[in-house]
């Protein structure tokens, strides 16, 4: 992969470079909770700004359907972006339509634009090819280079990540290639025990990568919404909770095949339960209920792993040689559920292991319940890119970089 330092030796002054990142950060109407993601990119856009190129950024927010919708509006990150960048950055209203065309059009040497949500558009997500090269097409007419830089998103094989660099000279950006070295090393490397923590909601996506992570580590505990489809195959009611059916079969045979290997498979004994999910914006009291994981209530559902998954968690990172986490215990954004969250955080911090933490809404509970983040060994920008990554996928985005 070329990198930008090669590119800005070939000379940058007055193009416009495409940069794909990832500010698919989280938000509360319109605030910024965390930005991580933001922070984790600007350098590699003041690199290229500096060296007098007109830089178009642009990145997916959320999973709105194709179409605009307002809730997913990348203008507050626009404002953020500029303040962080100590410049302004001027914001499209479209992608390729009017907007972007005019506002590329208005770019300055070493200014920097973003454009809106890519997704605001159904090319981009497309499972058909035909769709996303035409969406491919009309942002390649507006740049002369582009650089992949979004981490978080190369494992999806969606137009502005995968079709697009074919059609422009490309480059990787730094976070990339930081982020490639950190993760390579846990493939090639790991000080054992390595214990592998999962979590979180993208439950369909991520529930497969245990397939490979049951080669690989030494332990695995399972905690947030991906608990819930274990707990249901070991027969137990999980209520209403996240739960993704078609996947009992396999979970069974990975919990088999776990014992047969001889891999520690750890899941919840307690669970904080209610049958509602929590008000996130008032943060008003949850009042949840602790019931023992083989005990959740027809009507109620899981929201955060209990007091004593936590103790037992923590000790099964105390001695870790390498741990790598993905994915919040619990629903952490609201406070009656962050503890499960916080218990993990601080193991990790308390094991005299390489620590990674992997995953947009991951790395935001850390520094958002206030944790250091350079107390971690690597907090990675990608969730389901890094576990990927990790299972040795050929990685769209990624590939799509290579010369
Ligand atoms: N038991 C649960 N029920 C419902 N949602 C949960 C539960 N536990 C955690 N979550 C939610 O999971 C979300 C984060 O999951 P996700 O899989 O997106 O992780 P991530 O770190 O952001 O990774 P990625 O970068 O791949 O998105 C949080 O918003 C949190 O509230
Ligand atoms: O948060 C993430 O993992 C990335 O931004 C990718 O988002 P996606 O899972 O909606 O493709």
């Amino acid at each position: 992969m070329k990198t930008i330092d090669e590119l800005v030796q070939s000379g940058v002054e007055g193009k416009r470079i495409f940069v794909r990142a990832d500010l698919n950060v989280p938000l509360e109407g319109t605030t910024i909770t965390d930005d991580g993601r933001i922070r984790a990119v600007a350098p590699t856009i003041a690199k290229l700004a500096a060296a007098g190129a007109k830089v178009i950024v642009a990145s997916h927010l959320g999973r709105p359907k194709g179409a605009p919708d307002p809730a997913f509006s990348l203008a507050p990150v626009a404002v953020r972006l500029g303040e962080i960048l100590g410049k302004d950055v001027s914001f499209a209203t479209d992608t390729v339509g009017d907007s972007a065309k005019a506002t590329v059009a208005a770019l300055g040497d070493g200014e920097v634009t973003l454009l809106e949500n890519l997704r605001f558009n159904a090319g981009e997500t497309s499972k058909d090819d035909a769709e996303r090269g035409a969406f491919a097409d009309a942002l390649a007419s507006l740049a002369d280079l582009y650089v992949g830089d979004g981490f978080g998103a190369v494992h999806r094989k969606h137009a502005s990540v995968f079709d697009l660099p074919a059609r422009l000279p490309h480059a990787a950006g730094d976070l990339i290639a930081t982020e490639v070295g950190v993760l390579r090393k846990l493939t090639e490397d790991v000080k054992r025990p390595y214990v592998v923590v999962l979590g979180g909601a993208k439950v369909s996506d991520k529930l497969g990568v245990i397939d490979h992570l049951l080669e690989k580590a030494d332990r695995i505990l399972v905690g947030g919404g991906m608990a819930y489809t274990f707990l249901k195959a070991k027969g137990h009611e999980v209520g209403i909770s996240l739960l993704q059916e078609d996947q009992i079969p396999a979970c069974l045979e990975y919990l088999a095949r776990a014992e047969k290997r001889g891999v520690e498979f750890v899941l919840p004994v307690d669970v904080l339960v209610s049958a509602d999910f929590p008000d996130l914006k008032g943060k008003t009291p949850a009042n949840p209920d602790l019931v023992a994981s083989d005990a959740i209530p027809a009507d109620k559902e899981g929201l955060d792993i209990g007091p004593k998954t936590r103790e037992l968690y923590a000790s099964k990172l105390a001695d870790a040689g390498t741990v790598f986490w993905n994915g919040p215990m619990g629903v952490f954004e609201h406070p009656d559920y962050a503890n499960g969250t916080k218990a993990v955080a601080q193991g990790l911090l308390d094991s005299p292991g390489f620590t990674v933490v992997g995953g947009g809404d991951s790395a935001a509970a850390v520094r958002i319940l206030g944790f250091d983040e350079n107390a971690f060994g690597h907090i990675s920008t990608g969730g389901g890119a890094s576990l990927e990554y990790l299972e040795g996928k050929t990685l769209p985005g990624l590939a799509a970089l290579e010369d």
